[in-house]
């Protein structure tokens, strides 16, 4: 097992080898028998998303294309919480050139992961609100532990979801559920979440989580790859292409609204409901 940069993986024939970016946010394992890569999100306490991370997660996407990986699995290397969403100090007094760059980034990792041309799973192995959640919605199956949430969550924070992430939930859940969750700001449990189809599977352990996303990417070991991927880009088009068109849109959106004493508030208070949790 080697630890280097991911840009410079080789394929070699079997054994699992690792790589980690130079700032460890995430790190890479990849199965050189099946061409699989885990990508772990590995930022404590509680994978919170913030522009470094995210960065990470963007050009590990990039490098896993260009190495033609076979499949990703998406996960956390912190069991209880696969992400805590977007890192909320981004969005608080923010620095307004960093708060444009860390949403950018954000758009970019989307639209990466959301087009990626590999079959992907979410492993989800701990609570996933809002970004958390947009990113295991962004994959083509689900696979979660017991006792979890999910949810994007963000009315109850006062702020609004942009239409992409509202995209990303409807294409897996539909209209009328979207609307429902989204207006409430609703996290669902685990087996509310199978239920309405926001997640595929319900495992006990990270053991049996890796087994059963492996045997979803194993689905697609005898169908054509370019065949899979153009169907997977046809199917995703419309909702990656709204994005892009109004990305920059969106970003005037996110630093108007977001810079609004109102939301500000909002955030502040939420923020501090956090921080009195976790020291209660
Ligand atoms: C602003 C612009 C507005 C509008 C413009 C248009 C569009 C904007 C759309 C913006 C979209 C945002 C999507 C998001 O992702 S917002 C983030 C939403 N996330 C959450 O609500 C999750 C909050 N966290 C939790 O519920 C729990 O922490 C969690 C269940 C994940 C884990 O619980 P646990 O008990 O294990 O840990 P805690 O004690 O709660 O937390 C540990 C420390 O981590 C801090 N923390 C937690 N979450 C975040 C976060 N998302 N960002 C920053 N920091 C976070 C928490 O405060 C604790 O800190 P300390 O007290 O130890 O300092």
């Amino acid at each position: 097992m080697a630890l280097r940069n991911l840009s410079k993986l080789k394929i070699h024939k079997f054994g699992i080898r690792q790589f980690s970016k130079e700032a460890n946010l995430v790190s890479v394992a990849v199965n050189d028998k099946t061409g699989v890569a885990t990508l772990n999100l590995q930022r404590p306490p509680v994978n919170s998303l913030n522009l470094e991370i995210l960065s990470e997660i963007s050009s590990t996407l990039t490098d896993l294309e260009k190495n033609k990986t076979r499949g990703l699995i998406l996960t956390s290397k912190n069991e209880g919480i696969f992400s805590a969403g977007l890192d909320i100090m981004e969005m608080y007094k923010p620095d307004v050139e960093r708060m444009k760059k860390f949403w950018t980034t954000l758009q970019d990792t989307w639209i990466k992961l959301y087009s990626c041309s590999f079959p992907s799973v979410a492993l989800i192995n701990g609570h996933a609100p809002a970004g958390g959640c947009l990113l295991a919605l962004s994959c083509e199956y689900r696979v979660m532990f017991k006792n979890c949430t999910i949810g994007l969550n963000e009315t109850q924070l006062g702020i609004v979801a942009p239409q992409w992430f509202i995209s990303s939930m409807r294409n897996v859940i539909g209209q009328r559920q979207t609307e429902s969750a989204l207006t409430q700001g609703r996290m669902f449990k685990t087996e509310e979440a199978l239920s309405i189809g926001m997640i595929d599977e319900v495992v006990e352990n990270n053991e049996e989580g890796v087994a059963r996303a492996a045997a979803f990417l194993k689905r697609f070991e005898r169908i054509p790859p370019m065949a899979r991927a153009m169907t997977k880009k046809y199917i995703r088009k419309e909702t990656i292409e709204n994005m892009v068109k109004n990305r920059e849109e969106d970003l005037k959106n996110f630093v108007t609204y977001g810079t609004q004493p109102a939301v500000q508030e909002y955030l502040g208070a939420y923020l501090q409901s956090l921080k009195k949790k976790s020291k209660a």
